[in-house]
């Protein structure tokens, strides 16, 4: 059988089985809405950091990679051209919630998420960028055991959305917060990628697949207000509050996006050049 070349989609035809990483996390509900398992299609539900593990090792397909693996393996992937989980400005997701005030976070424990690679990465570049030197100590996401025993927390996806909604005091005092999206723009008055959906190099997407996911994005946009009450219900939330919260996300990798991403990448992997960043041509 003729290998498909790189750089091209699989045709259609009888469908191979595909398995897709599903995030999970409210932030990518709009853009797999409607979208079931069923023949040729699998759903490997996971947070960041395991479905990044398991696309690396190929035991997935095609997934929503934290936008830092896409950089870091930027080698072996390749990138679908339009789709981002990206914000201009604050995200409400990806939180620093501390004791003391940022510009005092030197010589801070910081408790990182175990479930996220890009805010971690990006924490890091933030508190480079102010000059801080922090320590970190990876940890499950429960604000907490984390803030009981660090001076600071970092916290992504829903378990983040839901503490920044609470603002809750923990031992009688409320952290302070500070959001990494909000952040990143003001250092560099360019959005954030968070995540891109991305393949193995040798293994592209079909062009199905790709083409249900436009069309799962485009009815998830266009029944925001559905997705956001599925979601609220789910995250004990108000519809309203999440509605806005999806609302606020950048799903199209347009210009602006991919100007974030390099400049992000730029300083993780300093001298990288855009064009060691490769999306198919589809
Ligand atoms: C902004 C978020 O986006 C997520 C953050 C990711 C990461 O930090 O690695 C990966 C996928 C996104 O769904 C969030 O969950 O808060």
């Amino acid at each position: 059988m003729r290998p498909t070349p790189v750089g091209a989609p699989a045709r259609c035809g009888a469908r191979r089985t595909e398995r897709l990483g599903v995030v999970a996390y409210t932030n990518v509900a709009p853009l797999h809405w409607g979208l079931a398992p069923g023949p040729g299609l699998r759903f490997v539900r996971g947070v960041p950091t395991e479905l990044n593990r398991q696309l690396l090792a190929g035991e997935i397909d095609l997934t929503l990679i934290s936008s830092v693996e896409f950089v870091r393996h930027r080698d072996r992937l390749r990138a679908l051209p339009d789709f981002s989980v990206a914000t201009l400005g604050p995200v409400y997701s990806v939180t620093l919630f501390h004791w003391r005030p940022w510009e005092a976070l030197s010589g801070a424990r910081v408790a990182l998420s175990t479930d996220s690679a890009t805010s971690v990465a990006l924490l890091k570049v933030l508190l480079r960028a102010a000059g801080l030197r922090a320590t970190f100590v990876p940890m499950a996401p429960d604000l907490d055991v984390m803030l009981g025993r660090c001076d600071a927390a970092l916290l992504i996806g829903d378990v983040a959305l839901r503490e920044a909604v609470a603002r809750r005091p923990l031992g009688g005092k409320t952290p302070l917060m500070t959001d990494l999206g909000a952040a990143w723009y003001a250092l560099t008055k360019l959005p954030f990628t968070f995540a891109v959906w991305a393949s193995l190099e040798n293994r592209p997407p079909s062009e199905r697949l790709v083409a249900e996911l436009r069309a799962a994005r485009e009815a998830g946009l266009g029944q925001l207000g559905a997705v956001a009450r599925a979601e609220a219900e789910k995250l004990g939330l108000s519809p309203s509050v999440v509605q806005r919260y999806l609302g606020n996300f950048r799903y199209y990798l347009e210009t602006p996006d991919r100007d974030g991403l390099l400049a992000f990448a730029e300083r993780v992997a300093p001298g990288i050049r855009a064009s060691e960043l490769k999306f198919w041509a589809l």
